[in-house]
């Protein structure tokens, strides 16, 4: 899942880690240099036994102050504050050739500056700060928003992502999700994580505490598994020990009466229907009534995803949502519908207000951009997805797996 998207997103954590790295050496360079200059400011001692023995003592507190204090950052910092040992040990390699050469003649406080330059690189890498130069980290965000764009990600979703992995990245990451020890993914990761967890709330929590019968609306255009997504929801819930029954909400379409019923009649669930035309808000209704006499705990309500006017179907939808006052209504599309499904989810939000999303066809080989807009432009939350067509292909979303499917692929 998430294929394409992943592989993009992979491109962009490697080569700002590289210019991170090469940023470091650039810095671990420059700390070097002047570790050479301290050494030789004992040249100016006034005899050459002094200046060897001085120049002894200067090389040792280079060494020693540069490569222990960052030893000590490094140790409690984690991987990457590798980085910054090996910069220490380059700097305190160079310090001794510098002592050598007896070159310079900068001051002694020039010692603790180097000293403080790796040490606070240790420490910048230890709590999740990076030294990239902002430049080159505009034109690494340039190549994410464009991969995020390819990839169907609503433009607005992309400036959020793009503020969050800077964010991140220049200012201390919130290390919500376990740490992959790559600062730029883990910036990353966050910044995904935050657009993707959008409003999310526990379904099974809502069922379980809301009173019965709970009537769950289900909106969306036709032929995107609207039908099917209802059918596979009554067997999770029948899975979890609640009752349902299906209404027939779609009297507009021919066929979709036989489609529901196949359905019920295949789970063994009641169903409610009325004659093609008739008005969706009685059908369910009558669902309702049946539910409350038959200590039903849960209705499933299909609506129409197509009428003669887009108009004539919000007024629909708004009229359910009037006189049922649903539990929930839940808005179902295609994940492999991209952009296009992210603009419908705020439309239909819109004329009859969501409260989550269902993805279908996650299975398809999405691109992923629905699945990481959505629940940011609408503020509901993805609350499933569809993985298949069988009854049993429909998995709880959860964002943080989604975050690991599309940096880790796992
Ligand atoms: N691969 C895959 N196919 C799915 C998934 N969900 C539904 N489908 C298939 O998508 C097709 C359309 O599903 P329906 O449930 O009939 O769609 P609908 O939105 O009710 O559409 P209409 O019947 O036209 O109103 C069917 O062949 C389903 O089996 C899914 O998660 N993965």
């Amino acid at each position: 899942m998430f294929d394409g998207l992943r592989e993009k997103l992979g491109r962009f954590s490697d080569d700002v880690e590289e210019d991170v790295d090469a940023e470091a050496t650039d810095e671990g360079e420059a700390d070097a240099d002047t570790g050479e200059v301290d050494d030789t400011a004992a040249d100016t001692q006034p005899t050459d036994s002094d200046a060897i023995d001085d120049t002894e003592v200067a090389a040792e507190s280079a060494d020693g102050t540069a490569a222990e204090d960052a030893a000590a950052t490094a140790e409690d910092a984690t991987a990457t504050a590798e980085d910054a040992t090996a910069t220490a040990e380059d700097a305190t390699a160079t310090a001794d050739d510098a002592t050598a050469a007896g070159e310079s003649d900068t001051s002694s406080e020039d010692a603790s500056d180097a000293d403080r330059g790796v040490a606070e690189r240790a420490k910048l890498f230890a709590t999740g700060k990076t030294v990239i130069d902002e430049d080159d980290l505009a034109d690494h965000l340039d190549d994410l928003e464009l991969a995020l764009l390819s990839s169907d990600v609503e433009m607005s979703v992309a400036d959020e992502i793009l503020a969050g992995v800077e964010s991140n990245l220049v200012g201390e990451t919130r290390r919500r999700l376990q740490s992959t020890g790559n600062l730029v993914q883990d910036a990353l990761r966050e910044a995904l994580f935050d657009v993707i967890s959008v409003g999310q709330f526990d379904f099974e929590d809502r069922i379980a505490e809301a009173e019965k019968p709970v009537v769950i609306i289900f909106t969306g255009v036709n032929g995107v598994g609207k039908t099917t997504t209802i059918a596979k929801l009554a067997s999770y819930l029948e899975d979890r020990g609640y009752s349902s029954v299906l209404a027939n909400g779609d009297t507009y379409r021919a066929g979709a009466n036989q489609q529901l019923g196949e359905h019920a009649e295949a789970l063994d669930v009641p169903y409610i229907s009325h004659e093609q035309g008739g008005d969706p808000t009685a059908v369910i209704y009558d669902a309702v009534e049946y539910a409350e006499a038959n200590d039903v705990d849960v209705v499933l309500g299909d609506t129409a995803g197509r009428l003669h006017t887009s108009e004539g179907l919000m007024d629909q939808l708004s009229k359910i949502e009037r006189i049922i006052e649903p539990d929930m209504t839940l808005f179902v599309d295609e994940a492999v519908a991209g952009q296009d499904a992210v603009t419908r989810a705020t439309e239909f939000n819109n004329a009859a207000e969501v409260d989550g999303a269902i993805l279908t066809k996650a299975d398809a080989d999405p691109q992923g951009g629905a699945a990481i807009s959505i629940a940011h432009v609408t503020g509901k939350p993805i609350l499933f997805l569809g993985t298949g067509q069988g009854y049993e292909h429909l998995d709880p979303f959860d964002p943080k797996e989604v975050v690991d499917q599309l940096t880790l692929g796992e």
